[in-house]
């Protein structure tokens, strides 16, 4: 019986944050992992995808050229880019490795976890009593009960990383981040990519932003189908469309969304609640069982390694110290790394009408009024800032680095500052920040430059004034 402080249970985004701020202030802390350290986004996630996508990214400039300079099919060798990828998560694990948690003075135990009781927890031949249990187990791939799919050798975002042979033809179920993000890169690595999205793609997505997203990946040649409800799957591999269509591929990708973890864990024995979602938790992030709280992809909310991240804080004051606590960010930033990137944070200009009526404006500014973006020669994207009372509401970016530039709205959206926190702050030129900078700025000049009382007062200030 090993008998702690904090029991983590899930060396991921989640469990590694607060395991490492835990036992550095001085904590007992025990921390549980199946798998591999680092969890999803350091293996199977995050890491490996944008990897991924930068040697496609390399692939399409050297293709395309630009700037006076001429383009040419580059060589791709796809095991190199594997190897690439590989090299990407090794120059990180050491971050996250069980080497350096136990140096930090932590006990590592490599095994799975599931509740025998209210406050212990078996992992191998361990029990583990703990003051309080944090469960930040992640989440695995959803993958749909379609007829023939469990017969066929379909590739996750498990297993995908690991292919080194290079897909002919790679059929994706899903157009979610995921899918479209896996879709551009290996369009862009020589492959032909068919998205089958049962829905929208980027639904949930501004659609003006997701309509000109889509329209840039089919202008690469990926193709995407929307509302392609699948009814079969055969052979290796052959999907069956609703509408009689058949697509036959060399590979098929599901990337149909995700599962919380919570299969195993024994969470009825411990008294957690649970639901399909994830285990549920208040905005404390505390579980049905007070001395164990939920993190990360399990604990059913957004699902970004920024958001469990984000987590730790709440966790760690309410774990190490008595301080009450809550996970109530003003808005969280997500982005979608194709390219151009698609990022947003606060509320789309669908969701700032429904909760405020007409009070909102909405400023639309596209990329080529950015001088940045016209001597980088990219100028396809568009801005659109949903702002209400001289505060920004909401804000999507298309465009080039949107997922950079989206941070500077992080900033005035989570610290609930007002727009003329930007227009009065000096932004180098020539930076495609400048556009963000633009947008607050065209929320006041209506206000100064069409306004007949300011001008009556110039006038007159102009005539008197010696
Ligand atoms: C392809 C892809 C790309 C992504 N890209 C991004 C991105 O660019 N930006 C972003 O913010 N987010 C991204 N995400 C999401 C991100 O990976 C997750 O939100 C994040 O990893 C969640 O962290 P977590 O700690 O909740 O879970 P995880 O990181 O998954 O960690 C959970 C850990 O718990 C372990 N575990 C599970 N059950 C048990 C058990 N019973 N006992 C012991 N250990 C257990 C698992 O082995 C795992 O290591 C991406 C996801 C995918 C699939
Ligand atoms: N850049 C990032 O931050 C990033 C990147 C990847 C993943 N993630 C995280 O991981 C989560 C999961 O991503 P995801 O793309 O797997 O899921 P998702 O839920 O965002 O999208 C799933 C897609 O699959 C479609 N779908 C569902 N069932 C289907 C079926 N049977 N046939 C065809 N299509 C089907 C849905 O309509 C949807 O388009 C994201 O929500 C996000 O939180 C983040």
């Amino acid at each position: 019986m090993i008998e702690t402080d904090l029991c983590v249970i899930g060396g991921g985004s989640g469990g590694l944050s607060i395991a490492a701020g835990a036992v550095q202030m001085g904590a007992r802390v025990v921390l549980i992992e199946a798998g591999e350290m680092g969890g999803d986004c350091l293996n199977y996630g995050c890491v490996p995808s944008k990897a991924l996508i930068a040697a496609g990214e390399q692939a399409y400039r050297m293709g395309r050229g630009g700037a006076g300079i001429g383009g040419g099919m580059p060589v791709v060798d796809f095991g190199a880019v594997k190897d690439h990828v590989a090299g990407a998560i090794a120059a990180i694990a050491p971050h996250d490795s069980q080497a350096r948690f136990e140096g930090l003075g932590c006990r590592v135990i490599r095994a799975r976890a599931r509740f025998i009781g209210r406050d212990r927890v078996q992992a191998g031949d361990q029990v583990i009593h703990a003051r309080r249990f944090v469960i930040a187990t992640g989440s695995r791939p959803a993958v749909p009960d379609v007829p023939g799919l469990a017969a066929v050798p379909y590739l996750t975002n498990e297993t995908i990383f690991a292919l080194r042979e290079r897909p002919e033809h790679l059929i994706i179920l899903g157009g979610g981040p995921v899918g479209l993000e896996l879709a551009q890169a290996h369009r862009r690595l020589g492959c032909r990519v068919t998205v089958l999205a049962r829905s929208q793609a980027l639904a949930g997505e501004d659609p003006e932003l997701a309509a000109l997203a889509l329209a840039a990946l089919r202008s690469e040649g990926v193709e995407v189908l929307e509302g392609a409800l699948v009814t079969g799957v055969s052979g290796s591999v052959v999907v069956s469309l609703d509408d009689g269509r058949q697509i036959a591929g060399s590979h098929l990708l599901v990337a149909t969304g995700r599962k919380a973890n919570v299969d195993g864990l024994g969470l009825e024995v411990a008294g957690v609640a649970f639901t399909a979602k994830g285990i549920t938790v208040g905005p404390n992030l505390r579980t049905t069982n007070r001395r164990i709280f939920a993190v990360g992809d399990v604990a059913g909310g957004p699902q970004y390694t920024h958001v469990a991240g984000a987590h730790a804080a709440t966790i760690l004051k309410q774990t190490l110290f008595p301080l009450p606590a809550r996970f109530a960010p003003r808005a969280i930033p997500r982005v979608t790394y194709i390219d151009p990137e698609l990022a947003h944070i606060g509320l789309t200009e669908a969701e700032a009408r429904a909760r405020h009526g007409d009070s909102i404006e909405v400023i639309r500014l596209t990329f080529a009024q950015n001088d940045r973006a016209v001597t980088m020669g990219e100028t396809h994207g568009l801005l659109k800032l949903i702002a209400r009372k001289g505060r920004p509401l909401g804000v999507s970016i298309f465009g080039p680095q949107a997922g950079e530039q989206i941070a500077l709205w992080a900033i005035l959206l989570q610290q609930n500052l007002k727009l003329s926190a930007l227009t009065g702050t000096i932004l180098p030129y020539p930076t495609l920040s400048e556009l963000s900078k633009r947008a607050a700025g065209a929320y006041f000049s209506p206000r100064l430059f069409q306004n007949d009382r300011i001008k009556r007062v110039v006038r007159l200030v102009q005539r008197w004034w010696p």
